[in-house]
Protein backbone atom coordinates (compact mmCIF):
# COMPACT_ATOMS: atom_id res chain seq x y z
CA UNK A 1 0.00 0.00 0.00
CA UNK A 2 1.47 3.37 -1.20
CA UNK A 3 1.62 6.04 1.70
CA UNK A 4 -1.28 7.84 -0.50
CA UNK A 5 -3.57 4.80 0.63
CA UNK A 6 -3.04 4.78 4.29
CA UNK A 7 -6.01 5.04 6.16
CA UNK A 8 -6.61 7.13 9.25
CA UNK A 9 -6.09 5.25 11.87
CA UNK A 10 -8.77 4.24 14.16
CA UNK A 11 -7.47 6.57 16.82
CA UNK A 12 -8.15 9.03 15.05
CA UNK A 13 -11.53 8.68 13.63
CA UNK A 14 -14.63 10.44 16.00
CA UNK A 15 -16.06 8.27 18.53
CA UNK A 16 -19.49 6.47 17.88
CA UNK A 17 -21.14 8.42 20.29
CA UNK A 18 -20.41 12.05 18.53
CA UNK A 19 -21.34 10.09 15.00
CA UNK A 20 -24.81 9.20 16.41
CA UNK A 21 -25.02 13.04 17.60
CA UNK A 22 -24.61 14.47 14.40
CA UNK A 23 -26.69 12.01 12.84
CA UNK A 24 -29.72 12.41 15.26
CA UNK A 25 -29.01 16.71 14.78
CA UNK A 26 -28.87 16.18 10.35
CA UNK A 27 -31.75 13.82 10.37
CA UNK A 28 -34.15 16.78 12.05
CA UNK A 29 -32.35 19.45 10.85
CA UNK A 30 -32.86 18.43 6.98
CA UNK A 31 -36.21 16.94 6.89
CA UNK A 32 -38.05 19.19 4.57
CA UNK A 33 -41.03 20.46 6.42
CA UNK A 34 -43.19 22.08 3.57
CA UNK A 35 -45.13 20.52 0.60
CA UNK A 36 -42.55 17.91 -1.00
CA UNK A 37 -45.14 18.32 -3.83
CA UNK A 38 -44.42 21.38 -5.61
CA UNK A 39 -40.76 20.20 -5.74
CA UNK A 40 -41.39 17.44 -8.23
CA UNK A 41 -42.44 20.44 -10.90
CA UNK A 42 -39.64 22.82 -10.24
CA UNK A 43 -37.99 23.90 -13.47
CA UNK A 44 -35.05 25.91 -12.97
CA UNK A 45 -32.62 26.18 -10.55
CA UNK A 46 -34.22 29.90 -9.27
CA UNK A 47 -37.98 27.82 -8.79
CA UNK A 48 -35.82 25.04 -7.08
CA UNK A 49 -34.09 27.92 -4.65
CA UNK A 50 -37.43 29.60 -4.25
CA UNK A 51 -39.20 26.47 -3.30
CA UNK A 52 -35.88 25.33 -1.15
CA UNK A 53 -36.20 28.76 0.94
CA UNK A 54 -39.51 27.21 2.16
CA UNK A 55 -38.98 24.36 2.80
CA UNK A 56 -35.73 24.05 4.18
CA UNK A 57 -34.62 27.14 6.18
CA UNK A 58 -31.28 26.31 6.41
CA UNK A 59 -30.59 27.31 2.66
CA UNK A 60 -31.75 31.36 3.56
CA UNK A 61 -27.87 31.06 5.14
CA UNK A 62 -26.35 29.90 2.53
CA UNK A 63 -28.32 32.68 -0.13
CA UNK A 64 -27.52 35.15 2.40
CA UNK A 65 -23.63 34.34 1.67
CA UNK A 66 -24.10 34.82 -1.73
CA UNK A 67 -25.58 38.36 -1.50
CA UNK A 68 -22.39 39.75 -0.12
CA UNK A 69 -23.34 38.66 3.58
CA UNK A 70 -20.35 40.68 5.47
CA UNK A 71 -18.69 38.11 7.73
CA UNK A 72 -19.23 35.40 4.90
CA UNK A 73 -17.68 36.84 1.80
CA UNK A 74 -14.98 38.42 3.70
CA UNK A 75 -13.75 35.48 5.30
CA UNK A 76 -14.03 32.25 4.13
CA UNK A 77 -15.97 32.33 0.60
CA UNK A 78 -13.39 34.94 -0.06
CA UNK A 79 -12.13 35.28 -3.54
CA UNK A 80 -14.54 32.51 -4.78
CA UNK A 81 -16.12 33.53 -8.23
CA UNK A 82 -19.31 34.92 -8.91
CA UNK A 83 -19.46 32.66 -12.09
CA UNK A 84 -18.11 29.35 -12.72
CA UNK A 85 -17.57 27.64 -16.10
CA UNK A 86 -18.58 23.86 -15.91
CA UNK A 87 -16.38 21.52 -18.52
CA UNK A 88 -18.85 18.65 -19.17
CA UNK A 89 -16.43 15.90 -19.93
CA UNK A 90 -19.10 12.82 -19.43
CA UNK A 91 -19.32 12.12 -23.14
CA UNK A 92 -15.64 11.68 -23.52
CA UNK A 93 -14.40 10.67 -20.21
CA UNK A 94 -17.16 8.97 -19.04
CA UNK A 95 -17.97 6.75 -21.79
CA UNK A 96 -14.12 5.78 -22.92
CA UNK A 97 -14.17 3.25 -19.99
CA UNK A 98 -17.36 1.56 -20.46
CA UNK A 99 -17.24 -2.53 -20.40
CA UNK A 100 -19.79 -2.54 -23.49
CA UNK A 101 -19.50 0.48 -26.09
CA UNK A 102 -22.45 2.66 -26.15
CA UNK A 103 -24.39 3.35 -29.35
CA UNK A 104 -23.27 6.45 -31.13
CA UNK A 105 -27.09 7.07 -31.30
CA UNK A 106 -27.20 7.12 -27.98
CA UNK A 107 -23.78 9.48 -27.28
CA UNK A 108 -25.59 11.81 -29.57
CA UNK A 109 -28.54 12.42 -27.95
CA UNK A 110 -26.43 12.86 -24.69
CA UNK A 111 -24.57 15.48 -26.08
CA UNK A 112 -27.51 16.98 -27.09
CA UNK A 113 -29.59 16.70 -23.65
CA UNK A 114 -26.39 18.31 -21.84
CA UNK A 115 -26.23 21.27 -24.57
CA UNK A 116 -29.52 22.42 -23.78
CA UNK A 117 -28.71 21.96 -20.04
CA UNK A 118 -26.98 25.24 -20.72
CA UNK A 119 -23.03 23.58 -19.98
CA UNK A 120 -21.06 25.99 -22.22
CA UNK A 121 -18.57 23.27 -23.16
CA UNK A 122 -19.30 19.54 -23.48
CA UNK A 123 -16.13 17.36 -24.70
CA UNK A 124 -17.82 15.29 -27.28
CA UNK A 125 -15.04 12.50 -27.92
CA UNK A 126 -11.32 11.50 -28.67
CA UNK A 127 -9.75 10.99 -31.85
CA UNK A 128 -7.39 8.48 -30.31
CA UNK A 129 -6.21 5.06 -31.86
CA UNK A 130 -9.59 2.44 -31.49
CA UNK A 131 -6.83 -0.17 -30.62
CA UNK A 132 -6.49 1.82 -27.38
CA UNK A 133 -9.83 2.79 -26.19
CA UNK A 134 -12.30 0.94 -28.64
CA UNK A 135 -15.47 2.54 -27.13
CA UNK A 136 -14.71 6.21 -28.87
CA UNK A 137 -13.98 4.33 -32.36
CA UNK A 138 -17.12 6.30 -33.51
CA UNK A 139 -15.38 9.30 -32.99
CA UNK A 140 -16.13 10.31 -36.47
CA UNK A 141 -19.77 9.90 -36.42
CA UNK A 142 -20.65 10.87 -32.91
CA UNK A 143 -18.61 14.68 -34.74
CA UNK A 144 -20.18 14.63 -37.93
CA UNK A 145 -24.18 14.35 -35.87
CA UNK A 146 -22.96 17.08 -33.56
CA UNK A 147 -20.32 19.51 -35.39
CA UNK A 148 -23.54 21.89 -35.98
CA UNK A 149 -25.09 21.95 -32.58
CA UNK A 150 -25.54 25.16 -31.04
CA UNK A 151 -25.23 26.42 -27.60
CA UNK A 152 -21.59 25.47 -26.33
CA UNK A 153 -17.93 24.25 -27.20
CA UNK A 154 -18.06 20.68 -28.43
CA UNK A 155 -13.59 19.93 -27.91
CA UNK A 156 -12.57 16.84 -28.82
CA UNK A 157 -9.10 14.59 -27.25
CA UNK A 158 -6.42 14.48 -29.74
CA UNK A 159 -3.15 12.89 -28.87
CA UNK A 160 -1.02 13.61 -32.32
CA UNK A 161 -1.45 14.94 -35.67
CA UNK A 162 -3.64 11.72 -37.17
CA UNK A 163 -6.14 12.23 -34.17
CA UNK A 164 -5.75 16.04 -35.11
CA UNK A 165 -6.59 15.75 -38.44
CA UNK A 166 -9.37 13.41 -38.23
CA UNK A 167 -10.95 15.48 -35.75
CA UNK A 168 -10.61 18.65 -38.31
CA UNK A 169 -12.08 16.46 -40.81
CA UNK A 170 -15.14 15.55 -39.01
CA UNK A 171 -16.15 19.39 -38.07
CA UNK A 172 -14.05 19.67 -34.45
CA UNK A 173 -13.54 23.32 -33.60
CA UNK A 174 -11.88 23.21 -30.86
CA UNK A 175 -9.23 20.06 -29.44
CA UNK A 176 -7.54 18.90 -26.34
CA UNK A 177 -4.29 17.66 -25.92
CA UNK A 178 -3.78 15.52 -22.73
CA UNK A 179 0.10 14.94 -20.74
CA UNK A 180 0.79 13.84 -17.90
CA UNK A 181 3.12 14.88 -15.06
CA UNK A 182 4.30 11.14 -14.24
CA UNK A 183 6.08 9.48 -16.79
CA UNK A 184 4.75 5.79 -16.11
CA UNK A 185 1.35 7.24 -16.70
CA UNK A 186 2.81 8.59 -19.67
CA UNK A 187 4.23 5.80 -20.86
CA UNK A 188 0.72 3.53 -20.43
CA UNK A 189 -1.83 6.19 -21.39
CA UNK A 190 0.08 7.17 -24.33
CA UNK A 191 2.95 5.30 -24.97
CA UNK A 192 5.98 7.45 -24.67
CA UNK A 193 7.79 9.80 -22.26
CA UNK A 194 6.57 13.16 -20.83
CA UNK A 195 9.15 15.01 -23.37
CA UNK A 196 8.30 12.90 -26.46
CA UNK A 197 4.47 14.10 -25.90
CA UNK A 198 5.30 17.13 -25.54
CA UNK A 199 7.26 17.28 -28.98
CA UNK A 200 4.08 15.76 -30.31
CA UNK A 201 1.46 18.16 -28.39
CA UNK A 202 3.94 20.98 -29.77
CA UNK A 203 3.35 19.91 -33.56
CA UNK A 204 -0.56 19.65 -32.74
CA UNK A 205 -0.57 23.04 -31.51
CA UNK A 206 1.20 24.56 -34.19
CA UNK A 207 -1.49 22.80 -36.42
CA UNK A 208 -4.23 24.47 -34.68
CA UNK A 209 -2.91 27.55 -34.58
CA UNK A 210 -2.06 27.68 -38.48
CA UNK A 211 -6.04 26.93 -38.34
CA UNK A 212 -7.57 29.34 -35.35
CA UNK A 213 -8.33 26.41 -33.50
CA UNK A 214 -8.48 26.82 -29.74
CA UNK A 215 -6.37 23.79 -28.09
CA UNK A 216 -6.95 23.12 -24.35
CA UNK A 217 -4.00 21.22 -22.27
CA UNK A 218 -4.52 18.55 -20.30
CA UNK A 219 -2.04 17.60 -17.48
CA UNK A 220 -2.50 13.98 -15.08
CA UNK A 221 -1.68 12.47 -12.25
CA UNK A 222 -1.16 16.30 -10.82
CA UNK A 223 -1.16 14.49 -7.01
CA UNK A 224 -0.49 10.96 -7.55
CA UNK A 225 -0.07 8.26 -10.03
CA UNK A 226 -0.98 4.55 -9.51
CA UNK A 227 2.62 3.65 -10.57
CA UNK A 228 5.21 6.26 -8.90
CA UNK A 229 2.86 6.86 -6.09
CA UNK A 230 2.97 10.65 -4.90
CA UNK A 231 4.01 13.55 -7.83
CA UNK A 232 5.83 17.12 -7.04
CA UNK A 233 4.12 19.98 -7.96
CA UNK A 234 6.89 20.87 -9.53
CA UNK A 235 6.54 18.50 -11.89
CA UNK A 236 3.02 18.94 -12.70
CA UNK A 237 4.13 22.91 -12.54
CA UNK A 238 6.71 21.75 -15.84
CA UNK A 239 4.09 20.14 -17.19
CA UNK A 240 1.48 23.08 -17.23
CA UNK A 241 3.84 25.94 -17.84
CA UNK A 242 4.97 24.08 -21.24
CA UNK A 243 1.27 23.45 -22.26
CA UNK A 244 0.99 26.84 -21.55
CA UNK A 245 3.63 28.34 -24.07
CA UNK A 246 3.01 26.14 -26.82
CA UNK A 247 -0.16 28.18 -26.72
CA UNK A 248 -3.00 26.33 -25.34
CA UNK A 249 -5.77 28.83 -23.56
CA UNK A 250 -6.76 26.56 -20.61
CA UNK A 251 -4.98 24.10 -18.66
CA UNK A 252 -7.08 21.15 -17.23
CA UNK A 253 -5.05 20.14 -13.64
CA UNK A 254 -5.99 16.19 -13.55
CA UNK A 255 -6.17 13.95 -10.00
CA UNK A 256 -6.50 11.08 -12.31
CA UNK A 257 -6.91 8.59 -9.20
CA UNK A 258 -8.75 11.14 -7.17
CA UNK A 259 -5.97 10.85 -4.55
CA UNK A 260 -5.84 14.22 -4.00
CA UNK A 261 -7.27 16.20 -0.70
CA UNK A 262 -7.40 20.45 0.06
CA UNK A 263 -3.37 19.36 1.84
CA UNK A 264 -2.07 18.23 -1.68
CA UNK A 265 -4.28 20.05 -3.45
CA UNK A 266 -3.23 23.40 -2.46
CA UNK A 267 0.57 22.98 -2.52
CA UNK A 268 0.01 21.48 -6.37
CA UNK A 269 -2.03 24.84 -7.20
CA UNK A 270 0.53 27.20 -5.73
CA UNK A 271 3.23 25.50 -7.54
CA UNK A 272 1.14 25.28 -10.91
CA UNK A 273 -0.27 29.33 -10.33
CA UNK A 274 3.43 30.47 -9.96
CA UNK A 275 4.14 29.72 -13.61
CA UNK A 276 0.51 30.14 -15.51
CA UNK A 277 -1.82 32.69 -14.31
CA UNK A 278 -4.97 30.80 -12.22
CA UNK A 279 -6.84 32.50 -14.93
CA UNK A 280 -6.31 29.61 -17.45
CA UNK A 281 -6.67 27.11 -15.04
CA UNK A 282 -8.92 24.29 -14.53
CA UNK A 283 -9.77 21.50 -12.41
CA UNK A 284 -10.42 17.86 -13.14
CA UNK A 285 -11.21 16.00 -10.22
CA UNK A 286 -12.17 12.22 -10.06
CA UNK A 287 -14.12 11.09 -7.06
CA UNK A 288 -12.09 7.72 -6.28
CA UNK A 289 -12.00 8.65 -2.16
CA UNK A 290 -14.77 11.48 -2.12
CA UNK A 291 -12.39 14.35 -2.02
CA UNK A 292 -13.33 15.77 -5.30
CA UNK A 293 -15.75 18.50 -3.52
CA UNK A 294 -13.35 20.04 -0.88
CA UNK A 295 -10.79 19.93 -3.61
CA UNK A 296 -12.84 22.28 -5.76
CA UNK A 297 -14.16 24.53 -2.94
CA UNK A 298 -10.16 24.99 -2.15
CA UNK A 299 -9.58 25.68 -5.88
CA UNK A 300 -12.62 28.10 -6.25
CA UNK A 301 -11.03 30.22 -3.00
CA UNK A 302 -7.71 29.84 -4.68
CA UNK A 303 -8.98 32.09 -7.65
CA UNK A 304 -9.67 28.74 -10.02
CA UNK A 305 -13.22 29.36 -12.14
CA UNK A 306 -13.24 26.72 -14.49
CA UNK A 307 -14.03 23.15 -13.35
CA UNK A 308 -14.38 20.08 -15.36
CA UNK A 309 -17.43 17.56 -14.41
CA UNK A 310 -19.32 14.18 -15.58
CA UNK A 311 -22.77 14.09 -16.06
CA UNK A 312 -23.85 10.95 -12.75
CA UNK A 313 -20.70 10.64 -11.97
CA UNK A 314 -19.41 8.93 -14.96
CA UNK A 315 -16.09 7.22 -16.24
CA UNK A 316 -12.48 6.89 -15.21
CA UNK A 317 -9.52 6.45 -17.07
CA UNK A 318 -8.81 3.10 -18.99
CA UNK A 319 -5.36 3.44 -18.04
CA UNK A 320 -5.88 3.86 -14.38
CA UNK A 321 -7.59 1.02 -12.85
CA UNK A 322 -9.36 1.78 -10.32
CA UNK A 323 -10.07 5.24 -10.34
CA UNK A 324 -13.34 5.76 -10.39
CA UNK A 325 -15.29 8.74 -12.39
CA UNK A 326 -15.14 12.80 -12.19
CA UNK A 327 -17.37 14.52 -9.91
CA UNK A 328 -21.21 14.67 -10.71
CA UNK A 329 -22.23 17.64 -12.49
CA UNK A 330 -25.39 17.46 -10.89
CA UNK A 331 -23.46 17.48 -7.35
CA UNK A 332 -21.36 20.60 -8.30
CA UNK A 333 -23.84 22.63 -9.45
CA UNK A 334 -25.81 22.21 -6.49
CA UNK A 335 -22.86 23.06 -4.33
CA UNK A 336 -22.43 26.31 -6.43
CA UNK A 337 -25.95 27.12 -6.46
CA UNK A 338 -25.93 26.52 -2.89
CA UNK A 339 -22.58 29.12 -2.87
CA UNK A 340 -24.61 31.35 -4.96
CA UNK A 341 -21.94 31.37 -7.81
CA UNK A 342 -23.63 31.56 -11.52
CA UNK A 343 -23.34 28.45 -13.65
CA UNK A 344 -26.11 29.09 -16.28
CA UNK A 345 -26.77 25.33 -15.94
CA UNK A 346 -29.96 24.35 -15.61
CA UNK A 347 -30.31 21.55 -12.74
CA UNK A 348 -33.13 19.65 -14.32
CA UNK A 349 -32.74 19.08 -17.19
CA UNK A 350 -28.99 17.95 -16.50
CA UNK A 351 -30.53 15.54 -14.17
CA UNK A 352 -32.48 14.22 -17.14
CA UNK A 353 -29.63 14.02 -19.27
CA UNK A 354 -28.12 11.99 -16.20
CA UNK A 355 -31.40 9.44 -15.90
CA UNK A 356 -31.11 9.24 -19.93
CA UNK A 357 -27.34 7.65 -19.91
CA UNK A 358 -28.34 5.84 -16.35
CA UNK A 359 -30.78 4.18 -17.76
CA UNK A 360 -29.08 3.03 -21.01
CA UNK A 361 -25.69 1.58 -19.03
CA UNK A 362 -28.75 -0.23 -16.57
CA UNK A 363 -27.20 1.40 -13.17
CA UNK A 364 -28.06 4.26 -10.54
CA UNK A 365 -26.68 7.24 -10.89
CA UNK A 366 -23.33 8.30 -9.57
CA UNK A 367 -24.19 11.58 -8.12
CA UNK A 368 -25.96 12.26 -4.55
CA UNK A 369 -27.54 15.29 -5.71
CA UNK A 370 -29.58 13.93 -8.17
CA UNK A 371 -30.05 10.86 -6.19
CA UNK A 372 -32.11 13.01 -3.12
CA UNK A 373 -33.81 15.05 -5.52
CA UNK A 374 -34.98 12.04 -7.78
CA UNK A 375 -36.01 10.44 -4.17
CA UNK A 376 -37.60 13.62 -2.85
CA UNK A 377 -39.65 14.13 -6.31
CA UNK A 378 -40.86 10.04 -6.65
CA UNK A 379 -41.77 10.67 -2.96
CA UNK A 380 -43.73 13.68 -3.79
CA UNK A 381 -45.75 12.20 -6.53
CA UNK A 382 -46.52 9.61 -4.24
CA UNK A 383 -48.91 11.90 -1.77
C1 LIG B 1 -1.32 8.07 -28.62
C2 LIG B 1 -1.52 6.70 -29.23
C3 LIG B 1 -2.23 6.81 -30.56
C4 LIG B 1 -0.15 6.13 -29.44
O1 LIG B 1 -0.25 4.75 -29.75
P1 LIG B 1 0.93 3.98 -30.49
O2 LIG B 1 0.51 2.54 -30.59
O3 LIG B 1 2.21 4.28 -29.82
O4 LIG B 1 0.88 4.75 -31.88
P2 LIG B 1 1.47 4.47 -33.27
O5 LIG B 1 1.80 5.81 -33.83
O6 LIG B 1 2.55 3.43 -33.21
O7 LIG B 1 0.21 3.87 -34.06
C5 LIG B 1 -0.35 2.60 -33.75
C6 LIG B 1 -1.64 2.45 -34.52
O8 LIG B 1 -2.57 3.43 -34.06
C7 LIG B 1 -2.99 4.28 -35.14
N1 LIG B 1 -3.15 5.63 -34.63
C8 LIG B 1 -2.22 6.44 -34.12
N2 LIG B 1 -2.78 7.59 -33.75
C9 LIG B 1 -4.10 7.50 -34.02
C10 LIG B 1 -5.19 8.38 -33.85
N3 LIG B 1 -5.04 9.58 -33.31
N4 LIG B 1 -6.39 7.98 -34.24
C11 LIG B 1 -6.57 6.75 -34.78
N5 LIG B 1 -5.58 5.87 -34.96
C12 LIG B 1 -4.34 6.25 -34.58
C13 LIG B 1 -1.85 4.17 -36.14
O9 LIG B 1 -2.32 4.50 -37.43
C14 LIG B 1 -1.48 2.74 -36.02
O10 LIG B 1 -2.45 1.93 -36.66
P3 LIG B 1 -2.07 0.53 -37.34
O11 LIG B 1 -1.02 0.85 -38.35
O12 LIG B 1 -1.56 -0.35 -36.20
O13 LIG B 1 -3.39 0.04 -37.89
C15 LIG B 1 -2.31 5.73 -28.28
O14 LIG B 1 -1.54 5.50 -27.17
C16 LIG B 1 -3.65 6.31 -27.88
O15 LIG B 1 -4.52 6.46 -28.72
N6 LIG B 1 -3.79 6.60 -26.58
C17 LIG B 1 -5.01 7.26 -26.10
C18 LIG B 1 -5.29 6.82 -24.70
C19 LIG B 1 -6.49 7.54 -24.18
O16 LIG B 1 -7.33 8.02 -24.92
N7 LIG B 1 -6.59 7.59 -22.84
C20 LIG B 1 -7.69 8.22 -22.18
C21 LIG B 1 -7.68 9.71 -22.30
S1 LIG B 1 -6.59 10.54 -21.19
C22 LIG B 1 -7.51 10.71 -19.78
O17 LIG B 1 -8.57 10.18 -19.67
C23 LIG B 1 -7.00 11.64 -18.72
C24 LIG B 1 -7.75 12.97 -18.71
C25 LIG B 1 -7.49 13.75 -20.00
O18 LIG B 1 -9.14 12.78 -18.61
C26 LIG B 1 -7.27 13.83 -17.54
C27 LIG B 1 -7.17 13.09 -16.22
O19 LIG B 1 -8.17 12.51 -15.73
O20 LIG B 1 -6.08 13.08 -15.68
Amino acid sequence: MSSLEEPLGLDKLPSMSTIDRIQRFSSNACRPSGDVRRLAHFVSIEDYDEYTREAFPWRRHTRDMSHGDSFSRRTFLKGIPRFVKIVEVGPRDGLQNEKNTVPTGVKVELIRRLVSSGLPVVEATSFVSPKWVPQLADARDVMEAVRDLEGARLPVLTPNLKGFEAAIAAGAKEVAIFASASEAFSKSNINCSIEDSLVRYRAVAHAAKVLSIPVRGYVSCVVGCPVEGAIPPSKVAYVAKELHDMGCFEISLGDTIGVGTPGTVVPMLEAVMAVVPVEKLAVHLHDTYGQSLPNILISLQMGISTVDCSVAGLGGCPYAKGASGNVATEDVVYMLSGLGVETNVDLRKLMLAGDFINKHLGRPSGSKTAIALNRIAADASKI
